[in-house]
């Protein structure tokens, strides 16, 4: 099978101590990879690392087979990402952003930059300026962004952020779509469990900074498991092992 995205005993450490610890995780082509972890488990920092935002101090990121840091430009071509809160200069359109972010890209024709806006739904509003966006808007936006090049491998984290229930629902049909046609890889940091549920072929539990746990989604629904149940009876085990020490 062939792997989109490998981590290896990754580690960062912030000043304060914090961060991530040895995590090592592969992405198989094809894979919907869901990240869980309570707030400040270390996921967004993990999806810094594997974009390239933050240096590691240990470890190594392979993305498509080549180490990231020695073949960034290359790799990065085939990656569309969105991580933590979009910001956008405030006084361009949605249209304007796009072929901006699209001159990044060989071949991103205005064709395609209609497809994504019709895609988030903001099509209707691509001539407006993005300062007049709502929040919800702006995180379409940053979908829109993420998805133009037709990346191999999307990297989201807390993509629903500020979406309204239309807008949950549109995203979840675009991933599902990007995935079951064209293949595309995902790798989704969110504490929406419902819809981790319905998406993801595999999940992730990081806590303190540690991959404590993965799981094949299909085989836990099949177990009679719900994700949550799935994700509460581990951090609990957690618990129960520090409290044990
Ligand atoms: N730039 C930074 N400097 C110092 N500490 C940081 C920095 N960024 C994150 N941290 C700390 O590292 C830990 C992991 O943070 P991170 O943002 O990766 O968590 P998260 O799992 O994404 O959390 P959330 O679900 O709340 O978004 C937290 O304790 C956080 O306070």
């Amino acid at each position: 099978m062939d792997t989109m995205l490998e981590t290896s005993q990754l580690t960062k450490t912030y000043r304060n101590q914090r961060g991530i610890r040895n995590i090592s995780l592969r992405l198989n082509a094809g894979d919907v990879y869901g990240l869980l972890g309570p707030n400040g488990a270390g996921k967004t920092t993990f999806l810094k690392l594997v974009t390239g935002l933050i240096r590691p101090d240990e470890g190594k990121i392979t993305l498509f087979r080549q180490d990231l840091i020695d073949h960034f430009e290359a790799g990065m071509q085939h990656v569309g990402c969105m991580i933590e809160s979009a910001d956008f200069h405030d006084f361009i359109t949605a249209g304007q952003y796009l072929k901006m972010v699209g001159r990044y890209y060989p071949d991103v024709t205005e064709h395609r930059i209609t497809q994504v806006l019709e895609a988030v739904g903001l099509i209707s509003v691509r001539n407006d300026k993005i300062k007049h966006y709502s929040t919800g808007m702006k995180q379409k936006l940053a979908l829109a962004a993420a998805i133009l090049p037709n990346p191999k491998l999307v990297i989201l984290d807390e993509p629903t952020n500020g979406l309204d229930i239309d807008g949950m629902v549109m995203f979840r049909r675009i991933i599902q779509q990007l995935s079951e046609v064209h293949g595309t890889t995902f790798l989704i940091s969110s504490h929406m469990i419902h819809e981790l549920e319905q998406l993801c072929n595999r999940v992730g539990v990081i806590v303190e900074g540690q991959l404590i746990r993965e799981g094949d989604v299909r085989d836990l629904l099949a177990g009679g498991q719900s994700l949550e149940q799935f994700y509460i009876h581990e951090l609990e085990s957690r618990k129960g092992e520090k409290s044990v020490v």
